[in-house]
């Protein structure tokens, strides 16, 4: 993401069609967070499995006849979720948890498409910076790898015995998704804003001290987004719907206890639980330390860089605490699907508050026709 993106020549043309690749850039990021909540609601609802096909063209059409529908049921039935969860719960049921699955199947293709087209655009016409043309195609690579990774996490629910996911695809599913739009955003970023300002020297270390701790906190949060990912893999947040206790301790009982040791960390519902409890505060407590930091670190640089260090850090630790709350509150009531939804979809939010302030704060390169 750091690789530096060189941008010719600096004519009026040149940056007007960044700045138009950039924003489109944007609306995919958009579309991005959209299915992640989607995915979100998909899983919660116990949708996730209801399409056994991997038909990426023929599969943008949902039945259109009774006979279809009838067909893509009696697949279903052939399945361990059906037989132990959904047994007997008839076409009508089978329907209601087919059409959330079928429009995240769908708003993926259409975020292939919105990426796609315009990419061939842009292309055709000249306007993609070279430097830039790897990374867009990676991008696209990317995204149909993600369409990949979709598929085998949804195949790992047909297995005997099972009636949920493998939380090791759920994770890896959930980490692209992340690191994708973390990727688009970044680069949308450094198109629209391709030089970073130049501070004054005594600015400069403050700058440095800032990132530092925003670095932290954002590396902190992309080990709770995933440590959340075993969580709901597990289906951990329907035990210990207290907080901060876990069963009147703070360390639950059973941390720790399987063999080899590392399993603790993805298979032990107590210890998966407890670990995105403790790194979320961790989390929380970098972005309460980056605001102290801003804050404190503001007296020597000029009022409107003190003042644009203070809302980068108030910012994240704003979203940071916003999903702490939301998280504990998903906890409490027993993982409602509109909550965990939302508690899904605001991780988003914290990676782009986290992302944004990461990008303000770069170090100002010398040459001013990279943007990084
Ligand atoms: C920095 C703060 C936090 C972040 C970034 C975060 C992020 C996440 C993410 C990404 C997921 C996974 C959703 C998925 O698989 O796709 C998740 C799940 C979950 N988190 Fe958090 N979380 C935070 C704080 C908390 C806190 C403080 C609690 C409760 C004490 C909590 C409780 C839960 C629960 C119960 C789930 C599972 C919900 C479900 O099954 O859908 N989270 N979190």
């Amino acid at each position: 993401m750091g690789a530096a993106v060189a941008v010719p020549g600096a004519g009026p043309a040149d940056a007007a069609a960044r700045r138009r690749i950039g924003r489109w850039l944007l609306l995919v990021c958009l579309m991005v967070w959209i299915m992640v909540a989607l995915g979100g609601a998909t899983r919660l609802t116990g949708s996730g499995l209801s399409i056994m096909e991997w038909a990426p063209l023929s599969g943008t059409l949902p039945p259109l006849s009774e006979a279809e529908w009838n067909r893509l049921y009696d697949l279903y039935r052939t399945i361990p979720q059906y037989a132990l969860v959904n047994q007997g719960f008839g076409l009508e049921g089978f329907k209601r948890i087919f059409w959330l699955e079928w429009v995240h199947r769908l708003w993926g293709r259409l975020i292939g498409l919105a990426y796609a087209l315009p990419l061939l655009w842009f292309w055709a016409r000249g306007r993609i910076p070279a430097g830039l043309k790897p990374r867009l195609l990676l991008l696209l690579a990317l995204g149909g790898l993600q369409g990949v990774v979709g598929w085998v996490m949804v195949a790992s629910g047909f297995e005997p015995d099972r009636t949920t996911v493998s939380p090791y695809r759920l994770v890896a599913h959930l980490g692209l998704a992340l690191l994708l739009y973390a990727a688009l955003l970044w680069t949308a970023l450094s198109l629209l804003q391709p030089a970073a300002p130049a501070a004054r020297e005594e600015e400069a270390a403050g700058t440095r001290t800032l990132r530092r701790w925003v670095r932290v906190a954002a590396g902190l949060a992309l080990l709770t987004m995933l440590a959340g990912g075993f969580v709901a893999g597990l289906r951990a947040g329907l035990d210990y719907n207290t907080f901060p206790l876990m069963e009147g301790r703070l360390v639950p009982r059973g941390y720790w206890w399987l063999e080899p040791a590392w399993r603790n960390l993805t298979d032990n519902v107590a210890a998966v639980q407890f670990n995105h409890r403790l790194l979320a505060t961790l989390t929380l407590a970098a972005a309460a330390g980056a605001a102290v930091v801003a804050w404190r670190g503001g007296r020597g640089a000029a009022r409107e860089e003190a003042a644009r260090r203070r809302r980068l850090a108030l910012g994240l630790l704003g979203a940071v605490a916003l999903q702490y709350a939301l998280g504990v509150a998903t906890l409490l009531l027993v993982v409602p699907v509109w909550l965990g939804t939302l508690h899904q979809a605001a991780a988003v939010l914290v990676l782009t508050v986290a992302l944004v302030a990461l990008h303000a704060l770069r170090p100002a390169r010398a040459a001013p026709e990279a943007a990084r």
